[in-house]
């Protein structure tokens, strides 16, 4: 069941984190497989944190992952630790482990953020500009592709992907892609999509579990500015989608149904 909220977003919300995760990575599933039914292809944008890891982890576990033509899937990352590359800490060396090094992808159709240690070298600017012109060959002259689900989590003061409150990348109106340094939220140094990118996407899903981020989910859905909240500004061409559990949507200004975990 879904409620519609300001900005026509919806909003759904699950029992718990676990519910949450797995039922985000079966609505996934299905929307990939159906922009593959629908157009031969599918893109998806990654998040890194515990729910963004979580839902890949319900995929792989997932039968109805063989659903995917992974061979048919483009992957990007809506932003990334500026980290050597077997750093833990990376979003894609996350990702890598929880899914994407089980199921059968096109390498090619894989795009990473550039490592710290990479050839680039220790230059997240370098890094940033490169993913600008990945995203825009993607996108054959558009810039950036139109995504067909962007995943972003959200952070208790209010970031997504990695921008963060009142920072250069909060207000970044042009470019796709830029490194961002002394973020609040370690490792300091990182590359992320903007505003501008995020709205590209076709479907934005802003998924985030946890009493930590109910204050942060409530202020997005009464009008927060996306400067002083930048989850606020994060919304797609066709949808945004607040995927919670019922701890981060407790204090939302209206009561949305939850969807029970039945026995
Ligand atoms: O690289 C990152 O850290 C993420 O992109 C970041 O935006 C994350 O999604 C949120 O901080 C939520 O993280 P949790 O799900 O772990 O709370």
């Amino acid at each position: 069941m879904t409620t519609s909220a300001t900005s026509a977003a919806d909003v759904v919300v699950h029992a718990d984190a676990d519910v949450l995760a797995a039922a985000t990575a079966a609505r996934l599933i299905t929307a990939l497989t159906d922009a593959q039914a629908a157009r031969g292809s599918a893109s998806v944008v990654l998040t890194g944190g515990g729910t963004g890891i979580a839902i890949l982890e319900q995929i792989r576990r997932s039968p109805a992952r063989d659903a995917l033509d992974w061979s048919r899937l483009d992957v990007y990352w809506g932003d990334e630790r500026f980290v050597p590359a077997d750093d833990a800490e990376r979003n894609d060396k996350q990702a890598r482990e929880a899914l994407l090094d089980q199921v059968p992808l096109d390498p090619a159709r894989v795009h990473a953020v550039a490592a710290s240690d990479g050839e680039f070298g220790d230059d997240p600017d370098a890094a940033a500009a490169a993913y600008t012109r990945v995203l825009a060959t993607a996108a054959a002259g558009d810039g950036v592709p139109a995504f067909d689900v962007m995943l972003l989590g959200l952070g208790g003061e209010g970031h997504t992907a990695s921008i963060f409150p009142d920072t250069p990348a909060a207000r970044e109106a042009e470019r796709s892609v830029v490194a961002v340094r002394d973020c609040p939220k370690p490792p300091p140094t990182r590359v992320s999509l903007t505003f501008p990118a995020i709205r590209r996407a076709q479907e934005v899903w802003l998924v985030t579990a946890g009493s930590a981020k109910a204050e942060a989910v409530a202020a997005a859905h009464r009008g927060a500015g996306e400067v002083t909240l930048p989850v606020a500004g994060a919304r797609g061409t066709g949808r945004t989608l607040w995927l919670l559990d019922t701890e981060a949507a407790a204090e939302l200004p209206w009561s949305p149904r939850v969807q029970e975990r039945y026995p």
